[in-house]
Parts: C-alpha cells; sequence; structure tokens
C-alpha cells in the first residue's frame, strides 16, 4: 500500500510517500502560501507513483474531530467552518486537502488532527475558568496541539527504552518553530501547554506563548491597536525574534549571544526559563516523572538547549550524559547512567503518526 502524507505546518509543506513503513519519496516546500499560485502538490504527484491513500496533517481538529476522520465534502465544509480557530494552520491544510482531491479523485484522504491526542485531557485540565455559558457556546477550552509528533515521540522514546508507556509517566517536549510540552500518563496525555490556540505555552520562534491576559486587554485599550494588529505582533514578531530584535531562529539567536548581543542573551534565558519551569508543571501533572523526551528542531539539533535545559532539573532526578548530549544524531538516549529519569532524543516524525492513523481509518 502506498500513501501520500501531506503535512501542512504554519510555514513549510512537507510531502512524503511511503510503501509500508518505508518512506520512499520525500520533500519540504519552505514558505508555501497554500494560495494556489504554484503547485507543488502536483509536482510531487506526476514525479512519483500514485498513492493508494492520503494522510493529511490537520492542526485544529474543533470539538468535533477527536480522532482521524475519512474526508467527504460534509468534512471538508466543517473544517472550513473551523478555520478561524488556527487563522495560521487550517487553511493551508484545507487547501492541502482539496489540491489532493482535485489531482487524485480516486484515493480516499484521511485528516489526521494535533487536537486528536489531547482529547483525553481530564476536565480539571481542559476547562478554563470563565463563565460556563462561554465554555459552552463557544467550545472554549483547551484543545492543545503537535498531537502527532508528541505521539510518535512517546512510542518511540518508550520503545528505545525497553519499556511500555502505560507504565511511564512521561514528559514529551515538541521544540520547533511552534513549541509545546504534553504530560502522558497511562499512555495517554492528561495535560499540555497550549491552549484553545497554538499561542500558548512556551516561548516560540516568534510566538509570545502565554503572557498575561489582563496585559493583552490592556494593550487594546491604553496601546492604540486593533484586534489584528495585536494578533500579528503576538504570533509573528514576539517570541526569540521579538526580543533578539534580529531572528526567532534559534541558531540565528544563538550565534548572536556569542557575539555579546544582550538582547539575544536575555531572549533565549527566557525561553529557557519557561521550558524548564513548564516541564515541571508537566512533570506535575504527570504524577511524577520517568522519561523525558525531546524532539522538534530545537529538541533534536541542539545541545546547548538540552544541556540548558536539563541543569536545574536534577531534583525530579534528571541528569543528561554531556558527551552523548553534544554527539546525539537522531534517536538517543542522553541520559546519565545515575539518572532516575531517562532523557531521549527523538527524531521528529508526524509522517509516521500520520500513516499509522491513515492506515487504520482507511476503508480498504
Ligand atoms: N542545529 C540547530 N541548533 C539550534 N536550533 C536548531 C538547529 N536546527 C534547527 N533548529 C531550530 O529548529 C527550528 C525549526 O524546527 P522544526 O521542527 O524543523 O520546524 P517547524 O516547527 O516549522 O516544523 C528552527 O527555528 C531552529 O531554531
Ligand atoms: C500547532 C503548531 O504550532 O504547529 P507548528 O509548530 O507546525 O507551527
Ligand atoms: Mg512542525
Amino acid at each position: 500500500m502506498r500513501i501520500l502524507i501531506v503535512n501542512a505546518g504554519s510555514s513549510s509543506l512537507k510531502l512524503s510517500l511511503r510503501e509500508g513503513d518505508r518512506e520512499v519519496a520525500a520533500t519540504t516546500v519552505e514558505r508555501w502560501e497554500g494560495d494556489g499560485h504554484d503547485s507543488p502538490i502536483r509536482d510531487f504527484i506526476e514525479q512519483h507513483p500514485t498513492p493508494d491513500l492520503v494522510g493529511h496533517r490537520v492542526v485544529h481538529g474543533g470539538p468535533r474531530f477527536r480522532e482521524p476522520v475519512l474526508v467527504d465534502d460534509e468534512v471538508l465544509d466543517h473544517l472550513d467552518s473551523i478555520t478561524n480557530l488556527a487563522p495560521l494552520h487550517n487553511p493551508r491544510a484545507t487547501a492541502a486537502i482539496r489540491e489532493v482531491r482535485r489531482l487524485l479523485p480516486n484515493a480516499p484522504a484521511v485528516a489526521c488532527f494535533d487536537t486528536a491526542f489531547h482529547a483525553t485531557l481530564p476536565p480539571a485540565a481542559s476547562t478554563y475558568a470563565l463563565p460556563k455559558e462561554w465554555n459552552e457556546r463557544w467550545q472554549l477550552r483547551r484543545y492543545g496541539f503537535h498531537g502527532l509528533s508528541h505521539a510518535y515521540a512517546v512510542r518511540r522514546a518508550a520503545e528505545m527504552v525497553g519499556q511500555d508507556l502505560h507504565e511511564m509517566r512521561v514528559v514529551s517536549c515538541h521544540l520547533g518553530a511552534g513549541a509545546s510540552l504534553a504530560a502522558v500518563r497511562d499512555g495517554r496525555s492528561v495535560d499540555t501547554t497550549m491552549g484553545f490556540t497554538p499561542l500558548a505555552g512556551l516561548v516560540m520562534a516568534t510566538r509570545s506563548g502565554s503572557v498575561d491576559p489582563g496585559m493583552v486587554l490592556w494593550l487594546i485599550q491604553n496601546g492604540d491597536l486593533t484586534a489584528a494588529q495585536l494578533s500579528d505582533v503576538l504570533e509573528h514578531h514576539s517570541g526569540m525574534k521579538g526580543l533578539s530584535g534580529t531572528s526567532g531562529d534559534l541558531r540565528d539567536v544563538l550565534a548572536e549571544r556569542e557575539t555579546g548581543s544582550p538582547d539575544a542573551a536575555l531572549a533565549y534565558d527566557v525561553f529557557i526559563h519557561h521550558l524548564r519551569r513548564e516541564i515541571g508543571a508537566m512533570a506535575a501533572s504527570a504524577q511524577g516523572l520517568d522519561l523525558l523526551v525531546l524532539t522538534g528542531g530545537i529538541g533534536e539539533h541542539s545541545p546547548d538547549v538540552r544541556r540548558d535545559m536539563a541543569s536545574g532539573l536534577e531534583h525530579l532526578g534528571l541528569w543528561i550524559d554531556q558527551d552523548a548530549n553534544e554527539s546525539a544524531r537522531g534517536d538517543t538516549d542522553i541520559s546519565a547512567p545515575n539518572a532516575t529519569v531517562r532523557t531521549v532524543v527523538v527524531k521528529a516524525s508526524e509522517e509516521s503518526e500520520i500513516a499509522r492513523e491513515t492506515v487504520r481509518a482507511a476503508p480498504l
């Protein structure tokens, strides 16, 4: 069975063609707008054998989609109706779904949601302390994101340490341009740092992460800003980019910091502070910690972040081996021998998770 995986993220489009568990072709298109001006999807499909099945990443499933779903007209209409829940992400996904349906009208397509993994959050963790009527009327709740990445990473990490995922308390760290943590207990997500939208939680490349809601109101009342301007700043000009004044790419921030830039140094310190603090919070929600998983561009490739994250978390039983940390490539256990918490790096693969879920949900 040949499966095409379509992963439309906030900045890139990743296409992958799989036969069983094997990836036979892949491409990443940076800065794909999904506005119909170019069709990297058409090019990819034309250049490779025809897939039998298609799996799509869709960031927000809204209140309705708690597991993968076979796409039909009604599902697509419903997805259109909830695009405003994730305006950076969902429109690209629905554009990709439409494009693939046009090119491959006979291939069943399955939508896999970032939010689905967090559908298991207990009400105490998913509920905002707002008027009950508001929560019901607008389906306000903590949805959580990066679920496809967290699901894959924790399963792979459990396999690497040779233990049953259902018997471990795990904190999963997806640290890419967007970043979130998940607390996993009995194999299920019990808490996460993102919320109703992917703007909440950790400091990110260009997103602010959580800020005081009172401050947002203050800015609207005193800062002479429209909602659109404020949204643009919080989504695209905040985070490490906003603080460093240059770029949200951690590699640039680290290079600037080396040259003595105090702004870049502070951007990095704020990022690390929130990362450590939220790991502590997630460990509390998981009622302890046996396994810490690091994935995403930063989690996989930055020994600096892994070292500075670990420093200060020894009280949890977490120590990493500095040589293993420096030399880690791909899936690597970087725990120190005395650690009671295992720390592992996992190469992110939302695509593996989508492939798995697509096969499960498809009528073949
Ligand atoms: N060698 C590296 N050192 C530090 N950071 C890195 C390195 N390689 C990638 N990154 C970081 O990873 C981020 C991208 O993560 P990735 O998961 O690929 O992106 P996305 O969230 O868009 O899917 C970049 O912003 C960059 O800061
Ligand atoms: C949900 C989310 O933030 O996704 P990404 O990291 O791809 O922007
Ligand atoms: Mg990503």
